[in-house]
């Protein structure tokens, strides 16, 4: 999995790759510039374009100064070059790369003030005006220039972030920045490309690589964790010879009322192709035959506490909430669930009792699994204004809890008890729509079924629930829950 760094430990990568590689700082920029360059031809192969690159003071405008270069070397004559030159500040390489260019006679345009800024003719502008050495908010004429350049309304490409936006700690709500189409960032994500709100500041990102000592910065103390196919791929259970459905555990699923039984249905049906040895639900008695219709492989248990007591030693885990109501007698389910001493995990409406009932929530035992959405989350946490507070106070909960924390969202966010979140980056809006909570439920019940522990439940559960998502959607335009449950097992194989 790779470590999310900071903007800061990425400043001590740069320093760790110059002083052990054969390379400088400006090496490293022409990497970087050249890896944006290509990216950058992949979407926009057309030679007439104009374009308009706008370049800072720093680095990212040492950058921005390199691309222009190489964009007119590789045949993109209608380049403009902008130089904000807001403050006498000029990072070394910055200025060697104005003196390239200049050596090549492109022209460039310097902008002292921002209302100096004309009428830009162009088809799309290139942000490379602050990058990742951004130390507070944009105000003054940073920020006037930024409202300009969004006013333009033409796509806006930005090297590495874009500008106005921090790498990690959060985005502010009324973000000021540069609003860009796509980011085309260095080596690693930013923190919060993660967060929903970094959609003011850019559509979408591309990562690059310009050659960083990996293993260096994978040995930095980070928070963050981007999983990766290969960590999925290592923990996934075998189907041993010799092997029989006892071998993959049991799960019971304590979902449905009689109006919601698709929610436990879909549950079982994750729970089911996520390779659990034996899937019971307990469900309404309404349901019974819409759960042998349509899942003939799970065993009911009636909604009966008296016998679901006796059976629980039988039970490798035990996941309730998918469509269950709150009302008492889901209560006093939760509360059998709490007391059976197996490997929980909690969803939907068991989190909004344990939300009415703080009590409840104390006697989670240590390992228990919470699959809360960002209204269950909150309900049970309290409110948020942003999702950087609210991924504190996950990593928080979690950590005091024992608890493991998958906070759905685009980018699932798996906040652990170790203090680390790990993100998910599979899945897609087409699976934007009601049962696929239920679905990933039955997934990792599944997967605990098979012995695998919470985290790597949590993990794999993310992951492939996202993996068969993305897959169907590049057919279809919406992705049914249930057609996903049963891509679960393919990916998996
Ligand atoms: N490892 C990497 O990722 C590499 C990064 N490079 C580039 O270097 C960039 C970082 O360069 P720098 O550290 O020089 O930083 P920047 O170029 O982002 O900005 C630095 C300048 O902006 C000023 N500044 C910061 N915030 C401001 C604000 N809110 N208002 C006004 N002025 C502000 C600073 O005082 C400084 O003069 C990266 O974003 C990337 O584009 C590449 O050149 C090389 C390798």
């Amino acid at each position: 999995m790779q470590a999310i760094i900071s903007a800061v430990q990425m400043h001590l990568a740069d320093e760790y790759t110059i002083t052990h590689e054969p390379v400088t700082l400006f090496d490293l920029m022409e990497r970087a510039s050249a890896a944006f360059v290509k990216c950058f031809r992949k979407d926009f192969d057309d030679r007439g374009l104009r374009l308009a690159v706008f370049c800072g003071p720093g680095n990212n405008g040492g950058d921005g100064l390199a691309i222009a270069r190489m964009l007119i070397n590789s045949g993109y004559l209608n380049t403009a070059v902008y130089k904000i030159n807001f403050s006498p500040n000029q990072s070394e390489d910055n200025k060697t790369n104005e003196a390239l260019l200049k050596k090549m006679h492109a022209p460039v345009r310097y902008i002292y003030k921002a209302e100096d800024m004309q009428f830009i003719a162009a088809d799309v502008l290139i942000d490379a005006v602050l990058g990742s050495g951004l130390n507070k908010p944009l105000s003054g004429e940073y920020a006037q220039l930024a409202q300009k350049i969004n006013a333009i309304n033409i796509p806006v490409y930005a090297v590495d972030i874009p500008t106005g936006l921090p790498a990690d700690g959060g985005v502010d709500e009324n973000y000021n920045g540069i609003r860009a189409q796509k980011t085309i960032t260095f080596q690693r994500p930013k923190f919060n490309f993660f967060l929903p709100e970094s959609l003011a500041a850019t559509q979408e990102f591309e990562v690059v690589n310009i050659g960083l000592d990996e293993d260096y910065i994978q040995s930095l103390p980070a928070g963050h964790y981007l999983l990766e196919e290969k960590d999925i791929r290592k923990i996934l259970p075998p189907r041993k010879r010799f092997s029989h459905k006892g071998t993959y555990g049991h799960a019971l699923l304590i979902c449905g009322q009689p109006q919601t039984m698709g929610a436990a249905l879909l549950c079982a049906s994750g729970c089911i192709h996520a390779g659990a040895g034996l899937v019971t639900a307990c469900i309404p008695g309404s349901g019974l035959t819409a759960l042998n219709a349509s899942l003939p492989e799970a065993m009911y248990l009636p909604r009966d506490i008296g016998q679901i007591t006796s059976t629980a030693e039988d039970y490798k885990v035990v996941a309730i909430g998918c469509g269950l109501d709150t009302n008492d007698e889901s209560k006093v389910l939760l509360e059998k669930a709490l007391e059976m001493q197996t490997q929980l995990v909690i969803d939907a409406d068991a989190i909004n009792l344990l939300a009415k009932d703080k009590n409840l929530l104390d006697k989670l035992p240590p390992g228990t699994i919470l699959t809360p959405h960002i209204k269950e989350f909150d309900r049970l946490f309290g409110n948020h204004t942003s999702w950087h507070s609210r991924l504190q106070t996950a990593v928080g909960e979690a950590f005091s809890r024992r608890l493991t924390i998958v906070l759905k969202n685009q980018y699932t966010f798996i906040c652990h008890s170790d203090k680390k979140i790990y993100i998910n980056p599979t899945g897609n809006p087409a699976m934007a729509q009601g049962g696929m909570g239920d679905v990933l439920t039955g997934i990792i019940a599944g997967l605990l079924a098979q012995k695998l522990s919470p985290l790597h439940a949590a993990w794999a559960g993310c992951y492939l629930h996202g993996k068969a998502g993305d897959r169907l959607a590049r057919n279809s335009y919406v992705v049914k829950a249930s057609a996903l449950a049963e891509q679960v097992a393919k990916e998996m194989k």
